[in-house]
């Protein structure tokens, strides 16, 4: 059942084979219970294969999407995903700043799996200074931690130390994902807004099918915090349901295929809460 008081909004890109981007975020927020707006930045021709092109939308079209949710619904949480170019960051940045949609999750989407560029080296300045500052959370994967912390990611000390940095730039919290390397384990790292930190050990499922594995798991953070979890609950939480999408897969396209948001959670998608590494 959805529970149709608790709303949350995403802003972000489509994804023409439903993997990723708003698609992504949509299935997310249904399957979590709770309901999900969505405001269009941009639309990707997109498939299992890669992103074939990007056609980004006006910034009026934008404004008026957000005027127009902010005015009827109640959200409580929102969260962007692709916002492609420095116009849209700004757009984004002065409607969350005019409207208060409550906790505010920051998925920098720079890359997708294929390779293709969804965030302009302009609009990453513009990221770092408009709305890390207001992002409860910010949930980048390692190569998107290198480019906003502008550090070199090798190690565990250098993953914790660039959760550090990005939260001097304004972040309360940050989650910096695993995913991407070869390791047999994945290990995850939560540095919290009252400086405790910990790491989040699964093992990775042997699969190309992990299209849009970052998008729901920020769609599944903003659920989680509207459901009333606390920050650490609401991360391990959406963590064991990207961990169950993933290990439910199904076979859809030919490349980086899409997860099974109807995914059931069992113990075994649980991941290890440890302190330290
Ligand atoms: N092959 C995999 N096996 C298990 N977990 C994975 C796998 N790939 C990604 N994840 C998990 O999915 C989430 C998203 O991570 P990641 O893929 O790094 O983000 P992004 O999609 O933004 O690049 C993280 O919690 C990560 O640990
Ligand atoms: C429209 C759109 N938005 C975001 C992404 C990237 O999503 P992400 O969850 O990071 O997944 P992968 O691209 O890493 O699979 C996208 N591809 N398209």
């Amino acid at each position: 059942m959805v529970n149709d008081t608790l709303q949350v909004l995403t802003i972000a890109g489509t994804d023409s084979s439903g993997g990723a981007g708003v698609s992504a975020d949509l299935k997310t927020f249904m399957a979590q219970g709770v309901y999900g707006a969505n405001v269009i930045v941009s639309v990707t021709a997109q498939n299992t294969l890669g992103v074939q092109s990007v056609q980004m939308i006006p910034s009026e079209v934008i404004t008026q999407q957000i005027q127009s949710i902010a005015e009827d619904l109640s959200l409580s949480a929102v969260k962007t995903g692709m916002l492609g170019d420095v116009q849209t960051v700004n757009t984004v940045a002065k409607a969350l700043k005019k409207y208060n949609f409550g906790n505010y999750i920051l998925d920098p989407v720079m890359v997708a799996k294929g390779g293709a560029k969804l965030l302009s080296d302009k609009a990453i300045l513009a990221l770092k200074t408009q709305l890390l500052p207001l992002a409860v959370m910010v949930t980048p994967n390692i190569p998107e931690a290198e480019v906003l912390s502008g550090m070199t990611i090798q190690t565990h000390e250098d993953i914790m130390a660039a959760a550090y940095q990005l939260q001097l730039l304004g972040a309360k919290n940050v989650l910096l994902k695993g995913g991407h390397g070869k390791e047999l384990t994945v290990y995850d790292f939560a540095l919290l807004a009252d400086g405790s930190h910990f790491w989040l050990k699964s093992q990775r499922v042997d699969t190309e099918r992990t299209h849009g594995t970052g998008d729901t798991l920020s769609a599944a953070i903003a659920a989680q915090r509207v459901l009333g979890c606390d920050m650490k609950t609401a991360i391990i939480k959406a963590k064991a349901y990207v961990d169950a999408t993933i290990r439910s897969g199904i076979q859809v396209g030919h490349g980086h295929g899409p997860l099974n948001h109807l995914a059931v959670i069992t113990k075994e998608n649980q991941p290890e809460v440890i302190n330290d590494i």
